[in-house]
């Protein structure tokens, strides 16, 4: 264990872990201003030490959960300029690019949200799955817009995020249906729209998404419902340009089954996968805050933001 990792980076690490701190742009916010911290409170004196902190604060963020590429990709851009032969200008450069990191998130949700808000017509129903920031953002501009929007929300199983998907949108004063997931299907022909958010979108436009996504989408392809992905240029996954695949998280089986239960059952495997794979022919629309694309069209984009590769500076100089 690295002791000059500050404590606040391993506790927003040890939140990132539990899902206290989740959803993929509320992690990248949380680890950027992690980095922030780090570097304003360093005491490191000679640059090469401050560099090091920093990567060994990225990594211990970075080991935290594997699928949301917005994690690494928030490293990624709060580390990118750490260019400079002081101890403060390296500072400096930390702080100044969280900060303008944070703030180009908040920018890009409310963009992507006018975005996802123009699909939606006045009394329209959505049918959303998981919680997702993105989604509500369109959700809640198209209310701004004074389009009278009802939503019908997946609960989301195993750890019920559809909860927080209700309690926002009732905030808003959004009429909310709560349904179990398998539910779904029965009531697909009834709504308008299906959006969901994204913790990674893949170069041929495959979303990777709160598990249960994809069978919601080949469901909602088959009724005729388009479905669409709230995702920002933050869920692209540069690695998957060339050819990487993004690792599916499994996560502990307790979150299915309590140990009492279990045993109650007898000798059964139990598995936990956090997210699955929606291949692009199920998907109408990806939106984000440059406008919306076909999914098969994201390559393009991706290219333009990341070239043909990107460092990962949680790793020792060779
Ligand atoms: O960035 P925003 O749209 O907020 O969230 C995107 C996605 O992050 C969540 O993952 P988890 O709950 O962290 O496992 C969900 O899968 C959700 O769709």
């Amino acid at each position: 264990m690295d002791s000059a990792v500050h404590p606040d980076v391993r506790e927003t690490a040890e939140a990132i872990d539990t899902m206290e701190i989740r959803g993929a742009a509320t992690i990248a916010t949380a680890v950027a201003e992690a980095l922030a911290t780090q570097a304003a409170e360093s005491d490191a004196t000679d640059p090469e030490r401050f560099r090091a902190e920093q990567r060994a604060a990225a990594r211990v963020l970075y080991e935290t959960r594997p699928t949301a590429v917005s994690l690494p990709n928030a490293l990624r851009y709060v580390l990118q300029d750490m260019e400079g032969h002081s101890v403060e200008v390296l500072r400096d450069s930390v702080v100044r690019s969280a900060t303008e990191f944070q703030r180009r998130i908040e920018s890009a949700q409310e963009d992507l949200g006018q975005v996802g808000a123009n699909r939606l017509r006045d009394g329209d129903t959505v049918m959303t799955h998981c919680h997702s920031t993105a989604v509500v953002a369109c959700i809640r501009a198209a209310v701004e817009q004074g389009k009278e929007i009802h939503a019908m929300v997946k609960e989301t199983r195993p750890r019920n995020q559809g909860h927080i998907t209700a309690t926002q949108l009732r905030e808003m004063d959004v009429p909310v249906t709560l349904i179990v997931d398998s539910a779904a299907r029965r009531y697909l022909n009834d709504v308008d729209h299906v959006l969901v958010g994204a913790d990674s979108i893949a170069a041929d436009g495959s979303v990777i998404n709160k598990i249960g996504t994809c069978g919601l989408a080949v469901n909602a392809r088959d009724c005729g419902t388009p479905i669409a992905v709230a995702a920002g240029t933050l869920k692209f996954h540069p690695d998957t340009l060339t050819g990487h695949t993004v690792d599916i998280e499994m996560r502990d089986e307790r979150e299915v089954i309590d140990d009492e239960t279990r045993a109650e059952i007898g000798d059964i495997e139990v598995l936990n996968p956090a997210f699955d794979v929606t291949p692009p022919r199920y998907v109408d629309a990806i939106l984000t805050e440059r406008g919306q694309f076909a999914p098969e069209g994201v390559a393009t984009l991706m290219r333009e933001l990341f070239g043909e590769g990107t460092v990962d500076p949680w790793d020792e100089p060779e």
